[in-house]
């Protein structure tokens, strides 16, 4: 059975899609963007900030859910510029330390709100 999550811990959606859902067993978070839970977009600082950024959203939905960055188990990350891919690497590294989750990285021709760059995860205890 679907169920959605949702918490402050990170931002509203931006449009017509759930922060989060799961089936009970696995949990889908939304691509997250650089934005802020109260709403303040990042969308002009670099790409070390809006990695960070998006990945605090990625935890907080994360810890709704009673999980942490370590039950991640797949991300995709998606670049307006793969030019950014090794600074993306960089700051995504501090969030998965050991044994980081299965990953894809791609550029997208554009991203919402003219971020740099979108995050979202497949998590399970
Ligand atoms: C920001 C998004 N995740 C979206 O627009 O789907």
């Amino acid at each position: 059975m679907k169920r959605i999550i949702s918490t402050d811990d990170a931002p509203e959606a931006v449009g017509a899609y759930s922060q989060a859902t799961t089936n009970g067993d696995l949990v889908f978070t939304a691509g997250q963007i650089p934005m802020t839970p109260d709403g303040e977009l990042l969308d002009d600082e670099d790409i070390t900030t809006q990695t960070r950024q998006s990945l605090e959203n990625v935890q907080g939905i994360l810890e709704e859910e009673g999980l942490t960055m370590e039950d991640v188990l797949k991300a995709t990350v998606f670049l307006a510029d793969i030019d950014d891919f090794e600074e993306m690497n960089a700051a995504y590294k501090e969030y998965f330390v050991d044994n980081p989750p299965a990953r894809s990285a791609v550029q997208a021709g554009a991203l919402p709100k003219g971020v740099g760059v979108e995050i979202e995860v497949i998590a399970s205890e």
